[in-house]
Parts: structure tokens; C-alpha cells; sequence
């Protein structure tokens, strides 16, 4: 692909960051902010791109699934990604019509290639503009439809449908290729819910209090993070799921907390609000550079009860001696197959693999988190992942090895009664928010009571 890039052009933007995510080159939402700015992108075009790089992404299997008939021949990847995104806009989005799509996909083959990869472009286009695309209809194995129609590797469909049965993995499946909801937490030592939906109206965008957690608002009609109710401290984005440990965590003002895996910040901050202004919380994380992005959160939201510190959580109670804190978080680093709907690379970028080598951190931070709570004090594990491996498995594993830590049920906002008392599993289609797991434990002195 040549180095010739359209200033402006949402297209040729687009094709630009697909191409780097598929070199892995960066994450695509990293690189969406990047390439707005050096294509110079207007602000009415920005969702735009987002909705076509995000939306070509999200379906990147059925689009090629969809090609396939009509390529004859190799083609220069480059080429690939801009048949998908310009197919993606002809079959997802129907306000951009047929001969506008055709006709930018073959200025940008011209430009970024020559007049003969442009007339490919066109012939293959063409011919899908006269015979449409084919039924999934075609595939006969269950697992590879749900593949191919909802655009997850056949590894991971198969794996879910072992561990949650096949309807339940489609559901799950199609709900990763929504759009998320744009949700915001609210700082309750500054204001209530009720004054930050009139603060974000003055601002021209519409806010309305989520239905599963209280303090939550779900936003429209605007970007949020540009507001000053945000620059003043008193929003931060977060996902409704991410809102639950700080309540499993049955946090009072005064108490002495660990957050130990707690880059960016989002349950840190959510952590200080629950304390009110009184005890402390410890946010530690392995990576300097994300340590400063806390700190910066911390300082917007003006919450004082906020250390930090960058090391290893499983070396942490060399440092910080035993027993010292009341309540811990283990937020742990996770496949992250709970938030595919924002970061749609995340499907093609896990493997098998990582799932046992994930755990064995998982379990070693638990390990010594067991050493810093206080008797009595109250552990929480927590992920951004559906893995059955990583959650339950996880959490099995350290209570069969540590009879001093109890299950306790996990204290969670009403909406989520229906979870049970256990170990608590949020699908991203039960409430639209991320897939997430939270485990609660409390330590006890590991006498087993006689009867
Ligand atoms: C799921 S993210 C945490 C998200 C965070 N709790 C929040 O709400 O913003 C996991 C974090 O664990 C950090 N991490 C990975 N291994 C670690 C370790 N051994 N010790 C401490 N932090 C670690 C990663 O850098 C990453 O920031």
C-alpha cells in the first residue's frame, strides 16, 4: 500500500488503522484517537470513522465470508481490508448508498495502489451490488455458523459452548457486535446523580440514571470526556460492571484498603468515593506509566485518600508487611473476553493459550493478598472475562488451597439479585454492560468449627 494518505478521508482513515491492527501494530482504540487528529477529521466525521473502523472489526469474519465467492485470485492484504470496510458500510449501515461507497473505494485503491487493483476493487463490488451476499444458511456446523455469523473464532465459540451451552454462547456472541452504552460514574463527595444529569444537560448532552447501579448514569448525544463536568472532576467513565467490586468490597469510611492491580484507576477512585474522605486506599500496578494515569484521575476528582505505588502484587507483602490491610482488591490481569464490545481486536488477537498462563498470575496475586488482609477482612476477586477457566476455576482453585478464606456472598446492588449468592458471572447480554465475575471472601483463623 502506498504511503499516499487522504487528508480528511474517513475511509482512507479508516483503512489506515484496520491495516495497522491487523499488522498488530496497536490497539484500534489507541489508534482511533491518533489518526483523527493526523488526518485532520472533521468533528462531524469522527463517528463516522469510529463506527466504520469499530463496525468492520466487530464483523470482520462475515465480511469475509461474504467475499469470498467473488475473489478470484490473491489479493494485496491492504486490498482485503478495503473491500471489508466498504462492504461493511454497504451491509451495516443503510443511510451511505451503493455507488458512494463504490466510487470512494476505488479512489482510494487508485491512490494507494493503481488503476488495475482499482478496477478489482470495482468488479468485486460491483458484482455484490447485483448478487448479493450469501445465507449462513450454508454452513452445516453449528459451531462454525455462530463463527462465521456473529464473527468469533471457531476456537472460542467452541470453548464458550462447552462451558455455557450453545444458545447462550450466540446470545453472547451477537451481543459483542452492539455498540456499547457511553456510562459514567458518578463522584458522590461532589454531587448527586441528580445534579450531574442537569450539568451534563447545560452541556447539550442527555443523562439518565442506569437501571442496575446507583450511581451510575448512561449519556447520549455527546462525548462525555469533553464536558467539563468531567474536566471538574465530577464524572469518570466507567462500564456498569466495573461499578460492582467497590460494592462487593463493602467498603466504610476509615478502613485501610489495597487495590492491587488498580491501573487505571477506575475502581481506585470509586474506592476513595466509598470511604468519603476518610482511611486510605493503596493503588498499586506493575507498569509506571499506568501508575501516573491513576494519580492524574485521582488529582481530577480531588480525592485525598489516594496513594500509589508501581510493583508486583506478588511480591507486595515483603514490602508492605503481613495483616495490614481490611479490605483487598485483586482486579486481575484477565483475557478480556467480558469487553469485546469495545475492543473488538481482543477476538482476534487471545489464543487458547493464554488462558493457564493468565491463571497462574490470577492465583499468585490471590496467594498474596491472602497474607496482607487482616482477619476478617474481606478479599475480592474480580475480572473483565467470561472464561470459566479464569473465574470459577480461578476462584476454586485458591479456596482449595488457602481453608482460611470463606466464600461470602458477593454484596451487590439489587439489580443483581437474580445472580445468586455465589460466585457471580455478568454475561454482556444479561444488562448490555461488560462480561465481568466477582468472587467474595473473608478471612477467618482456618479452624474448621466442630460440631
Ligand atoms: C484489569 S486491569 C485493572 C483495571 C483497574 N482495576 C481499573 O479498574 O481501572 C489489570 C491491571 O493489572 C496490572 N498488573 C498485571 N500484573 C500485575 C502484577 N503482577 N502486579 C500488579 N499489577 C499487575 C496491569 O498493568 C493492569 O493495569
Amino acid at each position: 500500500m502506498k504511503n499516499k494518505k487522504i487528508h480528511g478521508n474517513v475511509r482512507d482513515a479508516a483503512l489506515s488503522i484496520l491495516y495497522a491492527v491487523e499488522n498488530k501494530q496497536a490497539y484500534s482504540n489507541l489508534l482511533l484517537n491518533t489518526t483523527m487528529d493526523s488526518y485532520g477529521i472533521s468533528a462531524k466525521n469522527k463517528g463516522l470513522l469510529t463506527e466504520i473502523t469499530y463496525g468492520t472489526l466487530q464483523h470482520q469474519m462475515t465480511l469475509d465470508y461474504y467475499l469470498e465467492p467473488y475473489i478470484k485470485g490473491k489479493l494485496d492484504p491492504w486490498v482485503r481490508t478495503l473491500l471489508r470496510l466498504s462492504l461493511y458500510q454497504i451491509v451495516y449501515l443503510d443511510r451511505i448508498p451503493f455507488h458512494a461507497v463504490i466510487n470512494e473505494a476505488v479512489e482510494i485503491a487508485k491512490r494507494r495502489g493503481h488503476g488495475g487493483i482499482a478496477s478489482v476493487v470495482n468488479g468485486i463490488l460491483r458484482s455484490v451490488q447485483r448478487s448479493g451476499v450469501r445465507s449462513f444458511n450454508e454452513i452445516a456446523d453449528p459451531i462454525e455458523k455462530i463463527s462465521i455469523e456473529t464473527s468469533h473464532p471457531a476456537w472460542m465459540i467452541k470453548r464458550w459452548s462447552e462451558q455455557f451451552g450453545l444458545q447462550k454462547t450466540r446470545e453472547m456472541a451477537l451481543e459483542n457486535n452492539k455498540a456499547p452504552l457511553q456510562t459514567v460514574r458518578v463522584n458522590t463527595v461532589q454531587a448527586t446523580p441528580e445534579q450531574v444529569i442537569e450539568m451534563l444537560e447545560s452541556e447539550g448532552l442527555t443523562a439518565e440514571p442506569s437501571k442496575i447501579i446507583p450511581e451510575c448514569l448512561v449519556v447520549t448525544g455527546g462525548q462525555p470526556v469533553r464536558t467539563q463536568t468531567f474536566e471538574k472532576g465530577f464524572i469518570t467513565i466507567q462500564d456498569e460492571s466495573s461499578m460492582l467490586p467497590a460494592y462487593a468490597l463493602q467498603v466504610e469510611p476509615g478502613m485501610t484498603v489495597l487495590d492491587m492491580c488498580a491501573a487505571p484507576g477506575g475502581k481506585t477512585t470509586h474506592i476513595a468515593e466509598k470511604l468519603e474522605g476518610h482511611g486510605a486506599v493503596l493503588a498499586m500496578d506493575l507498569h509506571a506509566h499506568k501508575v501516573k494515569l491513576i494519580e492524574e484521575t485521582a488529582k481530577r476528582l480531588g480525592h485525598q485518600t489516594i496513594e500509589t505505588t508501581v510493583g508486583d502484587g506478588r511480591e507486595s507483602s515483603e514490602r508492605f508487611g503481613e495483616e495490614k490491610f481490611d479490605r483487598i482488591l485483586v482486579d486481575a490481569p484477565c483475557s478480556g473476553l467480558g469487553v469485546i464490545k469495545r475492543k473488538p481486536d481482543i477476538k482476534y488477537t487471545k489464543t487458547p493459550d493464554d488462558f493457564g498462563r493468565l491463571q497462574t498470575i490470577q492465583l499468585a496475586l490471590l496467594d498474596e493478598a491472602v497474607k496482607l488482609l487482616k482477619p476478617g477482612g474481606i478479599l475480592v476477586y474480580s475480572t473483565c472475562t467470561v472464561d470459566t477457566e479464569e473465574n470459577r476455576g480461578t476462584a476454586e482453585k485458591f479456596m482449595n488451597t488457602h481453608p482460611q478464606m470463606e466464600q461470602i456472598p458477593a454484596e451487590l446492588p439489587a439489580a443483581f439479585k437474580s445472580k445468586g449468592k455465589g460466585f457471580v458471572q455478568v454475561f454482556p447480554q444479561d444488562f448490555g454492560s461488560d462480561g465481568f465475575f466477582i468472587a467474595s471472601f473473608r478471612k477467618t483463623d482456618g479452624q474448621v468449627a466442630e460440631s
